[in-house]
């Protein structure tokens, strides 16, 4: 077991309230409000510079960054497993500093690292939290049952978990998280590694808890998984959040389309063809990126004006072996925010069976 969970876990063992004791200290509508965080580590690493943040009950957010970006940091924050340099913090009603075990017994934290007991099966896995968390022994049984059921677990209840693929355990990593039904769920990264049918498999669950009424914050590095699930993101980049929107809000803001070019002859010639589209006239808002196939291109008129740049192309002498126009990505997004794409750590080997 991590030892983040196991401090969330103690805090919440000895001081078990059910749900609607803890909703009835929930007045608010906002799940989390922050304001001014700031984190610096003992070293002098600046994490978190400055966070602004407003999450409301229900809503399914995303955290989105690169590596080092300071997501965890912040996760941990607004878990109460680590203090803030400066800002207020404030989570289901509860003030960071005042008041953390009530926020620890009103939140689940899936930690990045799968806590589940490999020697345990899946059901004493689910059970072992119960406990941890102080659900009332005669709960224990429907709750158990009910979790392993969401998440798709029942048909191997009794099998032990070291044996399950990486998307099984996060998947019964999740159901021990949500034993004591928490209003809000922090998710770290749970695809991460996983391959993309196993993370296909545990999205579909986190919509579903989320549609049991359930705030999730999850933080990831994949574009996709935040456009496909989160109704609203923010992006956050060495520290600081640099877009705030609902994924089509970011789209829009990129301004246009993005028309893709293949360009045959090599790197000068995607280097020339660069330069042709960064001074092509009809366009006067276009950004041009170099690809390895050729260029990028967004701009207003891409769509209307694009079979244009492909004959300037031509005419130059440059080999157009391929195009396509299409909407932007929250990759483009992320070009247009950073100048960079985003780079993520590769997916898993197929761990994806069940
Ligand atoms: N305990 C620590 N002491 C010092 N620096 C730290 C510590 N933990 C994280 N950092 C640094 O703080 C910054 C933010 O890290 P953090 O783990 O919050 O980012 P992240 O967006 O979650 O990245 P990842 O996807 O790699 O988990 C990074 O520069 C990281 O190296």
């Amino acid at each position: 077991m991590s030892n983040d969970r196991s401090a969330a876990r103690e805090s919440a063992n000895g001081h078990s309230r059910n749900q609607t004791e803890n909703r009835a200290e929930q007045p608010e509508q906002t799940a989390i409000d922050i304001e001014g965080l700031e984190v610096t580590y003992g070293d002098g690493t600046e994490a978190v510079r400055g966070v602004d943040l407003t999450v409301g009950r229900g809503e399914f957010f995303g955290f989105l960054g690169p590596n080092g970006a300071g997501k965890t940091t912040a996760i941990k924050v607004f878990a109460t497993l680590l203090s803030p340099t400066a800002g207020q913090v404030r989570v289901n009603g509860f003030d960071a500093r005042e008041e953390s075990r009530k926020i620890r017994e009103s939140i689940g934290y899936m930690a990045q690292e799968t806590s589940i007991d490999p020697e345990l099966t899946a059901e004493e896995n689910v059970r072992f939290a119960c406990e941890a968390y102080g659900v009332a022994r005669g709960e224990r049984d429907e709750r158990t049952a009910e979790l392993l059921e969401l998440v798709g677990l029942e048909s191997v209840a009794d099998k032990r978990s070291e044996g399950f693929s990486g998307g099984m355990k996060k998947r019964l990593d999740a159901a021990t998280a949500l034993v004591h039904r928490p209003p809000l769920v922090f998710l770290d990264e749970p695809t991460t590694g996983l391959d993309p049918s196993a993370r296909n498999r545990l999205w579909e669950y986190f919509e579903r808890i989320n549609e049991r009424g359930t705030t999730i914050f999850l933080t990831t590095q994949y574009l996709e998984e935040a456009d496909q699930l989160c109704e609203r993101l923010a992006v956050i980049l060495d520290g600081e959040i640099v877009a705030d929107g609902s994924p089509a809000d970011l789209k829009r803001a990129v301004g246009g389309d993005v028309l893709d070019i293949d360009v045959g002859g090599g790197a000068d010639a995607r280097s020339r063809a660069g330069a042709i589209a960064r001074d092509f006239d009809a366009f006067d808002d276009a950004s041009v990126e170099t690809t390895e196939e050729g260029i990028s291109v967004t701009a207003e008129t891409a769509r209307e004006l694009g079979t244009d740049l492909l004959v300037a192309l031509r005419d130059a002498g440059l080999t157009v072996t391929g195009f396509n126009v299409r909407a932007p990505t929250l990759d483009d997004v992320f070009l247009a925010i950073t100048g960079e794409r985003v780079a993520t750590d590769a997916a898993g080997d197929g761990d994806g069976a069940q």
